[in-house]
């Protein structure tokens, strides 16, 4: 709002623009409407206006009568000036008269004296009329001059009054037409104003009206209010007697729930039992365990729709397919655990600890993770990369735990504790540990005992053992290293990791194109007993279980992407063959089965992780990771067995092996006795050509089967009753489980000279001693294990054995490990043995083959066991298990 005195300052110019501002603004507005306040201002700048005109006319005014005082005055002088000009001429006049008058009187008087006297009045005279002649010319001038400096003063405001009064007619013409327009819009604004005011008027009453309404509804609402209060009063009192006889029933039925809870307790108990004899029947049954984990969505990975619909707390989880809506949508699926994604490392290892734990009571355990790349296997078994104690995966927490457990039970079971990690890549089998500086920090075993081995060692290929042996080592090439600490597997692990094949994919950056398995083998000796257990633990990391398409690769990325999908293949072969029963499991088929052999049908706990991705795209590969995890977890394996041996059974063992030498080299010379009288009886010479003799063995064996049979006994163990045909039937079948033994030449040929007992099966193979049924049926005699079936041949030396390890422990080495710890009262000189790795003592090597029988029958004829006992172990190398050396022991 402009202030009056900021009027009186404003130059008028100022003022006409903010009147034109105001006019325009209004204008603009076109609604032609002033608002009051805006009609105040205009009001007052008209006001000041018309004030600062009247103020110049006034001023105008002054000016005039000053100019017209001023022309006065000056006309006056005028006049002045004038009338003395007059006088002037009059006095001339005068003087001029009385010189006249003196010239026409010169004889009255002293004419000389007065003619004297006019001269001089004469002279004075004209001095004078000089004088005032000169005045008047200077008052004409000046005159003159006055007149025209008035004239053009006059002029001058002449001019000026026409310009201000031509000024003052626009400015007025101007201001009429603005008081005009301002009139116009006052008039107008008044109106609004009024009409504004008459609305105002009507609205106020309206709303005196509603306030009248309201008033009088309020008035009611209280006084209902009121009445309510009063009702509400007695409610409450009511209700307070009813909260006072609740309470009551409530104590009453506090002390009926008391009964009830118990009885709830009493159920959870129950119901926990029933869980637990559930888990032992699952246990008794020997079923793979499968445990289900959910990868939660990765950082990078903007969060999408789930598969997973909801986790169950009893493994129960719901699969919903994205395409498909209603029923048909959803799958539900059960496991023995689901891991949601929130599952932290320690909680999913929580629940598989109970199973790593029983390696130290001797048992055998399998755990594996399966699922597609990306899905979490290696997080889940090693953890994510330079993974924080919190962060360890199941193997170093395993590790860990069971070197904190073997520490606290050191004062009563002496534990040792070796680790082999090999991969599998492209169907072959490498050792990740092999590394040399690697085996010089880590006591291993002395592997110079297996110096044909080394070699496999060089090549980084190693052989498989398709029956694996009961110490456990699937692939004994592998190195094997002791380990005291975590520190010790930590830093194994690294260089394992290293070492371990991985490229990119257009899946998993870091994805891994092998399969690796950690093996850690424990050795336990009861200090008090002497009894002795072997247990194994295989953590293996499988390769990413996806299509071949959907990794989108092509060369050598798409051969190991076929080999991978091979193996997995062949493990649900495996699994579906174990599920129904079957006679035939083809282990054979890949090499992650044969080395899983004894984890997957050995009687062994086994556990699977079965690793989902949660995105919304993998759902096809979710669905089938779990198909194939629902048939897993319906594999029932048997109940597991405890790889441990008493005192006693150890000994007993120990005087059995001795024995079985003593036989054996009985039979080696009866048999070559028997040989060599056959010969003699055959050749026309008499001579006796001991290379002849071992070919004729080879070739006839029937004949010295014959002969040994014809002494109505069965030293051999042929049953009464079977004919050579029925065995060789039966032999058929352990030939050819035999041949399972090495699952290739490389293979086969990596294990000789260190298990004589396959090599000779491998061999029998190879000359084609399965051919004829009556050499078969003789070398099943000399086999003895003619009568029975391969497995039950194998379940037979399991029970001869007590707690001997898996259904497929009955190789050479079964005897060799009941002598696992032969100084075991001095345990410390055990491990100082180990760790130093020296060479082991001749006896310990593959036998040297006495009287020129070189063929591998002929070795294996010296192995053969004569008394029932022995049958029982038919692969058993003669070696005395006592004179075995530690070193030996792991192997
Ligand atoms: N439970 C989890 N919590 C947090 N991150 C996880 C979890 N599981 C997996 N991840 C992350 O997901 C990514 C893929 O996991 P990982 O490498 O273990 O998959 P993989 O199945 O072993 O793949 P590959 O078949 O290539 O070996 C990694 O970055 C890992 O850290």
């Amino acid at each position: 709002m402009m202030k009056s005195n900021s009027l009186d300052n404003a130059p008028t110019q100022s003022l006409l623009s903010v009147v034109n501002g105001i006019l325009d603004e209004s204008v603009e507005r076109k609604n032609g409407e002033i608002p009051h306040r805006v009609a105040c201002l205009l009001r007052k700048v008209v006001q000041e206006i018309e004030r600062r005109i009247s103020t110049q006319a006034e001023h105008i005014r002054n000016q005039n009568n000053l100019i017209k005082a001023r022309e006065e005055k000056y006309q006056s002088r005028i006049r002045v000036l004038e009338t003395l000009a007059t006088g002037t001429s009059e006095e001339a006049q005068i003087v001029t008269n009385q010189l006249q008058m003196m010239k026409k009187i010169p004889s009255m008087c002293n004419v000389q004296t007065e003619k004297i006297k006019s001269e001089d009045g004469k002279r004075n005279g004209n001095q004078d009329v000089v004088r005032l002649t000169r005045e008047k010319e200077n008052s004409d001038l000046m005159i003159t001059e006055l007149k025209q400096q008035m004239e053009k003063k006059d002029k001058s405001y002449e001019q000026k009054c026409v310009q201000l009064e031509l000024k003052v007619k626009e400015t007025k013409i101007e201001l009429e037409e603005k008081i005009k327009d301002t009139e116009f819009l006052l008039e107008k604004s008044k109106k609004r104003t009024k009409e504004l005011e008459a609305l105002t008027e009507t609205k106020a009453q309206s709303w005196n009206n509603m306030e009248h309404v309201y008033r009088s509804f309020i008035n009611s609402q209280l006084r209902e209010l009121k009445a309510l209060r009063i009702s509400s009063d007695s409610i409450k009192n009511e209700v307070l007697i009813v909260q006072r006889t609740w309470h009551e029933e409530f104590l009453s039925l506090g002390t009926k729930l008391g009964g009830l809870v118990e009885a709830a307790q009493n159920y959870h108990i129950v119901l926990y039992e029933n869980r637990k004899l559930y888990n032992e029947v699952q246990e008794l049954k020997g079923n793979i365990r499968v445990f289900c984990r959910i990868r939660p969505f990765l950082p990078g990975q903007s969060r999408r729709m789930s598969t997973i619909e909801s986790i169950g707390e009893d493994g129960e989880l719901s699969l919903v397919n994205p395409s498909k809506q209603g029923k048909d949508g959803h799958r539900v699926f059960k496991f023995n655990r689901v891991f949601g994604p929130a599952s932290s490392q320690e909680q999913v290892f929580l629940d598989t600890q109970p199973l790593i734990r029983s390696v130290l009571d001797g048992y055998n355990v399998c755990i594996f993770a399966y699922g597609q790349t990306g899905s979490g296997k290696t997080y889940t078994m090693s953890g994510p990369n330079g993974a924080s104690k919190e962060e360890w995966g199941v193997n170093y927490r395993a590790l860990n735990d069971l070197f904190l457990i073997s520490r606290n039970r050191r004062s009563t079971i002496m534990y040792e504790i070796g680790v082999q990690m090999v991969e599998i890549y492209n169907e072959q089998v490498r050792d990740l540990l092999s590394n040399n500086s690697n085996q010089k920090k880590y006591p291993s075993v002395d592997l110079t005992i297996f110096s044909h081995r080394i070699l496999f060692l060089n090549l980084h290929t190693l052989g498989v053992l398709n029956t694996s042996q009961p110490n456990g080592l699937a692939v004994p090439e592998a190195s094997m290293h002791l380990v005291n600490s975590t520190t010790d597997v930590l830093d194994l692990m690294q260089i394992g990791q290293k070492n371990r094949v991985v490229s990119a994919t257009a899946l998993n950056e870091r994805s891994s194109r092998s399969h690796s398995i950690l093996s850690v083998h424990v050795r336990g000796m009861d200090l008090e007993s002497g009894s002795s257990s072997r247990g194994s633990l295989h953590l293996v990391d499988l390769a990413g279980s996806e299509r071949v398409d959907r990794s989108e690769v092509t060369g050598d990325r798409l051969k190991e992407a076929q080999h991978i999908n091979k193996s997995l293949s062949a493990l649900g072969d495996v699994i579906f063959a174990l599920a129904q029963k079957n006679s035939h499991i083809p282990y054979r088929n890949s090499k992650l089965t044969q080395v899983l052999q004894s984890s997957l049908g050995g009687q062994a706990k086994t556990l699977m992780f079965v690793q989902l991705n949660p995105d919304v795209e993998s759902y096809s590969e979710t669905f089938s990771t779990l198909k194939f995890a629902e048939r897993v977890s319906g594999v029932e394996l048997g109940a597991a067995r405890s790889n441990k041996e008493g005192k006693d059974v150890k000994e007993l063992m120990e005087q059995v092996a001795s024995l079985k030498d003593m036989i054996t080299r009985k039979d080696e010379e009866i048999e070559g006795l028997q040989l060599l009288k056959d010969l003699k009886t055959q050749s026309p010479g008499g001579k006796v050509d001991k290379h002849a003799a071992a070919i004729s063995l080879m070739k006839h064996p029937s004949s010295s089967s014959s002969g040994l049979s014809q002494d109505g006994i069965s030293p051999r163990g042929r049953r009464p009753g079977l004919n050579g045909r029925q065995t060789a039937g039966l032999l058929d079948q352990g030939a050819l489980d035999a041949s399972d033994v090495f699952s290739n030449e490389s293979d086969i040929n990596s294990e000789v000279g260190s298990f004589q007992s396959v090599e000779a099966s491998t061999q029998q193979k190879q000359t084609g001693w399965d051919t004829t049924g009556q050499t078969v049926a003789a070398e099943s005699e000399l086999l003895g294990f003619g009568e029975v079936r391969y497995e039950e041949r194998l379940s037979d030396i399991s029970d001869s054995v007590p707690s001997m390890g898996t259904e497929t422990d009955g190789s050479m080495s079964s005897v060799v490990e009941f002598s696992l710890f032969p100084e075991a009262t001095k345990p410390n000189d055990s491990i100082e043995k180990i760790s130093k790795g020296g060479p082991p003592p001749r006896e310990a090597r593959a036998p040297p083959q006495k009287s020129g029988l070189t063929s591998p029958s002929q070795s294996r004829l010296k192995e053969t066991p004569r008394s029932p006992s022995a049958r029982k172990a038919p692969n058993v190398q003669p070696t005395a298990s006592t004179r075995l050396p530690i070193s030996k022991r792991w192997q």
